[in-house]
């Protein structure tokens, strides 16, 4: 889909960003999280209240990509993006009665979604993580002083968390994810596995900070062992990957941790990899029609 105004970008990209979303939510299995078998280390959350979350927040997405539309980072975007993100957080809390379904999903996907609409068409997705990169690294100077559970581990572990992780350009997502992504499709492994493996890649490598401040650095230290030891047999679609798949899963119900950091990155993957896939295409389709 190539879009030629703001409200056609900002319709396409939202779609892609739900659609991200809802992919994540349910593939299946995926360690520690909420899946279409159970939900994880997680009691107060279920898939249909993630699904539902997710396409709440269609309208905050269309809005961001709107406003971003063919503009470049400034403190100015920086401080509107925000204001509609902080309105999607009151939506997604309305819609789960209270609950934390998607907070770091909207922050990642808001910034990428606000990138991709300042980019043209066909972008690779290191330039668009990059953008984000740029625009989360104004400062929010209307931020509530709040202390999160991010806070206060990146304050007790000097980790970068999810603030880190943006500002820097999505390394985890463009370095590790996406060419995990990549390889596992290069080598005909089926779509769900290969997803699996991203996810994998992405809880061996990241500082998760919702692993940290529900199991501390323990947790994270075993969970990253766990997940480098299946990257390390050949993945998921391995019988020794997919016994250290459900070792891992085992380890982190054991110490009610979640890598929920590592899914909403896996979300980012997931529409980085479908915006470059759709529209390189089409904008290949373009050059060759007008040659
Ligand atoms: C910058 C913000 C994301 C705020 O960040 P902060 O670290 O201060 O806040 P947290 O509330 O801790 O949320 C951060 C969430 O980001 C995810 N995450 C964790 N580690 C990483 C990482 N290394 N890289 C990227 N992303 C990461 C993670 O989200 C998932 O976990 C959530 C559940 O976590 P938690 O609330 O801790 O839940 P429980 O363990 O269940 O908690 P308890 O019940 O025990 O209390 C779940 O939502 C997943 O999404 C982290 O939780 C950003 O929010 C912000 O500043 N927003 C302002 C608006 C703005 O500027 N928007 C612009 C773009 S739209
Ligand atoms: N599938 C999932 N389960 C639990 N927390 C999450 N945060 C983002 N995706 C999640």
């Amino acid at each position: 889909m190539i879009w030629n105004d703001a409200i056609q970008c900002s319709h396409y990209l939202s779609q892609l960003a739900v659609a991200a979303l809802i992919e994540e939510a349910e593939l299946t299995p995926k360690p520690g999280l909420v899946d279409q078998q159970n939900s994880g280390a997680h009691t107060d959350l279920t898939l249909e209240m993630m699904i539902r979350s997710a396409q709440a927040l269609q309208t905050t997405f269309a809005n961001i990509a709107y406003i971003a539309f063919q503009r470049e980072p400034s403190q100015q975007l920086r401080e509107e993006i925000a204001k509609i993100g902080r309105c999607g957080e009151k939506v997604m809390f309305e819609t789960t009665g209270g609950i934390n379904t998607h907070k770091g999903a909207i922050w990642a996907l808001g910034l990428l979604v606000a990138s991709a609409a300042m980019h043209k068409p066909g972008t690779p997705s290191k330039e668009i993580a990059s953008t984000a990169g740029r625009i989360a690294s104004y400062p929010d100077r209307y931020a509530p002083q709040q202390m999160s559970n991010g806070l206060k581990v990146q304050q007790r572990y000097g980790v970068p968390g999810a603030r880190g992780e943006a500002q820097h350009g999505f390394p985890h997502v463009i370095h590790i994810a996406l060419p995990t992504l990549h390889k596992a499709r290069q080598n005909n492994i089926p779509e769900t596995l290969a997803r699996i493996d991203a996810l994998i890649s992405l809880i061996a490598y990241l500082d998760d900070t919702c692993i940290l401040h529900r199991g501390g650095m323990e947790a994270l230290i075993t969970a990253k062992k766990l997940a480098k030891a299946i990257i390390s047999v050949g993945g998921v679609s391995t019988s020794e990957g997919w016994n250290g798949l459900l070792q891992l899963d085992q380890e982190l119900l054991t110490r009610n941790a979640s890598p929920g950091g590592s899914a909403d990155l896996l979300a980012a993957a997931l529409f980085l990899d479908r915006l470059y896939q759709e529209t390189a295409n089409q904008s290949n389709k373009c050059v060759t029609m007008t040659m």
